[in-house]
């Protein structure tokens, strides 16, 4: 029987050590503000920002939702990041993904300024990731290696199987996981037979979005699983890519969907637009 690695818990526990921070901060005159911007009506967008708003509530920071209609242009929105670039009340900005189709994802992110970019999108804080630089790492990923550090699990040595090459968990998780002196297979969506490579795997990181992909079969006794997905089944729960009851029997540790990574995802955002305040106000000192 695994156990069960709550990041609902410790997504509290973050917040809770963050908004004494942002408690002494304030004593200090600085006031970290959050700029969400939604384009279009997403309702899993609405509802991933209203927890944004909730979370930036509770730990101190101001938070705002800039909502723009559907049919906005591309030019409009760059024009409005840009103005935000400029305020300086703002420390963090992000754009609410997925943006609608006719809205170049890539051009939106790289006009946010770097230093504002508590997601850790841009191509310039990708890179600093990329080489071990100082700068805000991506939320998710972030909120993978709290997860597994506040759990005990031993990342140094183990060989993790990340499933998923996206640019906002698979890519930037794995490079994270080798910092950390883990050796990483990446394996995605059209990995043929799958089963091989994450039989091998002490950690397994699955972020495909397919109900079912990774069953008690595919893992090795007392492997640590932790499941970034979040998919619909068949009776509309939200699930993971991970068959959660039969995995839970053979794993050592395990997140569940929802209340695992979705939690850590928010927290650390909250983390970011704190750093994102502080060194704002540092820069102005110099
Ligand atoms: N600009 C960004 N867009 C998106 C990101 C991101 O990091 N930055 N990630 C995802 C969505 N996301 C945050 O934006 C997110 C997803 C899920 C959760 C979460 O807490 N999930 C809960 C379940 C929620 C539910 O019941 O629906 C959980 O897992 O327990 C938080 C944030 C894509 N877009």
């Amino acid at each position: 029987m695994a156990q069960l690695i709550n990041g609902k818990q410790i997504a509290s526990d973050i917040r809770q050590e963050l908004k004494e921070e942002v408690s002494q901060l304030q004593q200090q005159g600085i006031r970290p503000g959050l700029m969400v911007i939604f384009v279009g009506n997403n309702p899993a967008s609405q509802s991933y920002i209203r927890g944004k708003v909730r979370a930036a509530t509770e730990v101190g920071i101001a938070s705002e939702v800039l909502r723009m209609g559907e049919d906005i242009t591309e030019t409009q929105l760059l024009d409005r990041i840009e103005e935000l670039n400029q305020d300086e009340a703002v420390h963090g900005i992000l754009v609410q993904l997925p943006l609608p189709k006719h809205i170049d994802e890539l051009k939106v992110i790289e006009a946010i300024s770097p230093e504002k970019d508590v997601d850790g999108f841009t191509p310039i804080n990708v890179g600093k990731m990329m080489t071990g630089l100082n700068c805000y790492l991506p939320c998710t990923p972030f909120g993978i290696m709290q997860l597994l550090e506040r759990s005990n699990v031993t990342i140094d040595g183990k060989h993790v199987v990340v499933i998923g090459r996206s640019n906002i968990v698979g890519k930037p998780v794995s490079i994270l996981l080798q910092r950390a002196n883990a050796t990483v297979t990446m394996c995605h969506s059209r990995t043929p037979d799958l089963a091989t490579f994450t039989r091998q795997a002490d950690i397994i990181v699955s972020a495909v979005g397919r109900v079912g992909l990774i069953t008690a079969d595919h893992i090795k006794e007392d492997a640590v699983v932790i499941d970034v997905a979040m998919n619909r089944n068949e009776e509309g729960k939200l699930v993971g890519d991970v068959l959660f009851d039969e995995v839970f029997d053979k794993a050592s540790a395990i997140t569940p969907v929802p209340g695992g990574v979705g939690p850590m995802t928010i927290a650390m955002l909250m983390h970011n637009t704190i750093e994102a305040a502080k060194r704002a106000s540092e820069d102005s000192v110099e």
